[in-house]
């Protein structure tokens, strides 16, 4: 196990690297705890949690909404929940997203930590803050940004996702390459065989890097102005496509992966080479790279994007492989393109 500690403004957020779920009561008291568990976790893992009260989220992005959040503060207030009970968010996204919300509202606000569980979730959802649920037809359109006070990465976790779960995070790791490490990217190129089969060192590694990135860009920008939105690489026209197709937010991600690299194609002088670079590598780690939905439909959803400021949205676009910048589109153009992608 590798402890280390990232100080954000409000909060130093300890992140116990490569740990054990077994060993959670190291770091949090049961009597003062609550766990906010994913009911397919609890049912695979349930037995290393013994002693603990557990209030059970069901699984899937369709219950990150306003209802479940509504259940999970009646149970707090049945449960007696008070301002120092810690509410521990033991599974994917959704219930990291969802635990983090709560816990920031409930009483106004008490303390939170993470056990992600699925790799999406380690190598993004759980780190940042970013905490909320969908509304209607939009993602994430209620949050805040509020940070953990730690979070568990227990890698022997990863080996019971299904393997549909397992592909969607990789669209998070070739992100930050995309946006930050161009040796990232050809690791990636280069050991996709053994990332793919769950190479424990391998899969250590890209769990680390990606953390160590996310980690470093909230550090420099938590509050979203400025290189932060570099993270949101792809999600502009994915977090669309989730929503409109009902798919896993890894592959829409991936999918709008493809399309902003040919945006910064058409508009950013990125070179040719590189998008079917990208487009490769995505295809190689089993991801989606076509949009088929309706493409006025998408620019619908679009125009709704956090990241848009009056008749501008601030597009995350690549210069080159490892570089990304934020372009201001006017939202008239970006409807124009996507008509003609
Ligand atoms: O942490 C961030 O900042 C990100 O943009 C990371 C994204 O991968 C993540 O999906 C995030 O929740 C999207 O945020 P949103 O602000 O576009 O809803």
């Amino acid at each position: 196990m590798r402890a280390q500690q990232y100080k954000f403004s409000q909060q130093a957020v300890d992140y116990y690297l490569g740990e054990s779920i077994a060993q959670l009561k190291q770091y949090a008291d049961p009597q003062r705890s609550l766990l906010l568990i994913d009911e397919n976790v609890n049912r695979l893992h349930g037995d290393k949690l013994e002693g603990w009260q557990k209030v059970t989220i069901p699984s899937g992005e369709e219950y990150k909404d306003l209802k479940v959040f509504q259940e999970i503060v009646d149970a707090l207030i049945r449960l007696e929940a008070d301002r120092k009970t810690m509410l521990i968010g033991i599974g994917g996204g959704v219930v990291t997203d969802l635990t983090g919300f709560v816990a920031s509202v409930y009483m106004r606000g008490v303390p939170f930590a993470f056990v992600p569980t699925t790799l999406l979730a380690q190598v993004d959802a759980s780190i940042g803050g970013k905490n909320g649920i969908n509304y209607g037809r939009y993602k994430n359109m209620l949050g805040i940004i509020r940070q953990p006070v730690f979070i568990l990465f227990d890698y022997d976790l990863l080996r019971t996702l299904p393997e549909d779960e397992w592909h969607n995070g990789f669209a998070e790791v070739i992100k930050y390459a995309c946006i930050q490490d161009a040796s990232l990217f050809d690791f990636l190129e280069q050991k996709r065989d053994q990332a793919l089969s769950g190479d424990p060192e391998i899969l250590s590694y890209l769990v680390e890097r990606s953390v160590a990135i996310k980690s470093g860009i909230v550090q420099e920008d938590e509050f979203e102005s400025g290189s932060r939105r570099w993270l949101n690489f792809g999600h502009t026209i994915g977090h669309a496509v989730e929503k409109l197709e009902q798919i896993a937010h890894g592959k829409a991600v991936a999918m709008g992966m493809v399309a902003a690299s040919r945006l910064s194609q058409r508009l950013n002088g990125f070179p040719e080479a590189d998008t079917v670079r990208i487009t490769r590598l995505i295809e190689s780690y089993g991801l989606p790279v076509k949009i088929s939905s309706n493409t006025e439909a998408v620019y619908n959803l679009l125009r709704m994007d956090k990241k848009r400021e009056k008749e501008f949205i601030h597009f995350i676009l690549l210069k080159q492989v490892g570089e990304a910048v934020t372009v201001p589109i006017p939202l008239e153009q970006l409807k124009a393109e996507l008509e003609s992608f």
